[in-house]
């Protein structure tokens, strides 16, 4: 079975606002809610593929309470742990020329709720797979969230990790499967910025050598590149589109990453579904539709770089 974990869930408020003015009255033309968190979105994409998986999440408050009801409303089999004060975040997402987002801080977990978490992983075992996705909750301090991840390791479970910084970082001596950053979320990991070819590929290895399996990069507009557990280099580009909300693409990229390769086996396949969903995720609404992502997957290549230097560099440039 496939367990989506999300430590800090949210309802996604998008904002139509054209014109972004700080420190005015901003007025937006449309408003729509989704539920938000990594760890729902990948499982919503999951769903698409009729990818048997279960959400995990912690919720508190109203919010929490209207995250249980739609996630229930889209057909998520999920847990949600829930805690005893305040309420799950509501993050603003503006839509204008420019995407800008704002994350709240989110309620504390209590021991209560740690323990409750753990009685979850404890259930797993060595035929499933736990994908740890989006930010740690307050109450979950680095030593609380080795435990969980020293938890799911002694179970013998394939670990995926979306997170940033510390928590991606400390996630690597547990030998995750795959980790997903995007650009900057590598660069604060290597703690450089990438310029180049050579910082990218260099900023890949480091999290290889530092145990993480297959380290999946995703690059926006640019696609996607995927150092694979045999340090094979692999870069598929993106499809040109509109792009409607690309809140949820690294998700759906994740989902389709691991759909892909449940169903091949192959490492290049699951890099273009990854594309694909990424892609058709950032040119809709809401999260992509199967077949959306289909037609997307249809138009798309993967080109393998070990040999040729030459093009990682234009992408990156
Ligand atoms: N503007 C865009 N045009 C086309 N595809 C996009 C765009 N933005 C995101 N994507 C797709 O979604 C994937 C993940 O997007 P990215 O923004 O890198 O992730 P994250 O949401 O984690 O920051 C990309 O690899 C790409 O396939
Ligand atoms: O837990 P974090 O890092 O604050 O991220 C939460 C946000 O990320 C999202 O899951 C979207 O993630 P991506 O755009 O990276 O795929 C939103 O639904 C949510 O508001």
């Amino acid at each position: 079975m496939i367990y989506t974990i999300t430590l800090n869930p949210s309802l996604d408020y998008v904002m139509m606002v054209n014109e972004l003015k700080n420190g005015e009255t901003n007025r937006s033309q449309a408003e729509k809610i989704y539920p938000g968190g990594k760890g729902f979105n990948v499982s919503r994409i999951l769903n698409e593929f009729g990818i048997a998986n279960k959400a995990i999440g912690l919720a508190a408050g109203f919010s929490g309470l209207e995250i249980d009801r739609l996630l229930n409303e889209k057909g998520i089999d999920h847990e949600l742990i829930f805690m005893a004060e305040g309420f799950s975040r509501i993050n603003i997402k503006l839509k204008g020329s420019e995407e800008t987002e704002i994350n709240g801080a989110g309620p504390k977990a209590d021991a209560m709720v740690i323990k409750r978490l753990k009685q979850i992983l404890d259930t797993m075992n060595e035929d499933d797979t736990a994908a740890l996705c989006g930010s740690l909750c307050q109450g979950i301090d680095s030593s609380t969230f080795a435990s969980i991840l020293s938890l799911l390791k002694s179970k013998g479970v394939r670990l995926i990790v979306d997170m940033s910084n510390e928590a991606l970082l400390n996630s690597l001596a547990y030998e995750p499967w795959l980790i997903k950053p995007n650009l900057s979320e590598l660069c604060e990991l290597w703690k450089r910025p990438i310029h180049s070819l050579n910082e990218l590929r260099d900023a890949m290895m480091f999290c290889s050598q530092r145990k993480a399996q297959n380290v999946l990069v995703s690059l926006g507009k640019d696609g996607a590149v995927l150092l694979d557990e045999q340090q094979r280099l692999y870069y598929c580009s993106a499809p040109a589109g509109e792009v409607k909300n690309s809140v949820g693409a690294g998700d759906s990229m994740l989902a389709g990453f691991l759909t892909a390769y449940m169903q091949s086996q192959s490492y290049e396949k699951a890099l273009r579904m990854g594309v694909a969903c990424g892609s058709a995720t950032a040119f809709n609404d809401d999260l992509a539709k199967l077949k959306q992502i289909m037609s997307y997957y249809e138009g798309l290549n993967v080109r393998s770089l070990n040999a040729d230097e030459s093009r990682l560099a234009e992408i990156v440039e």
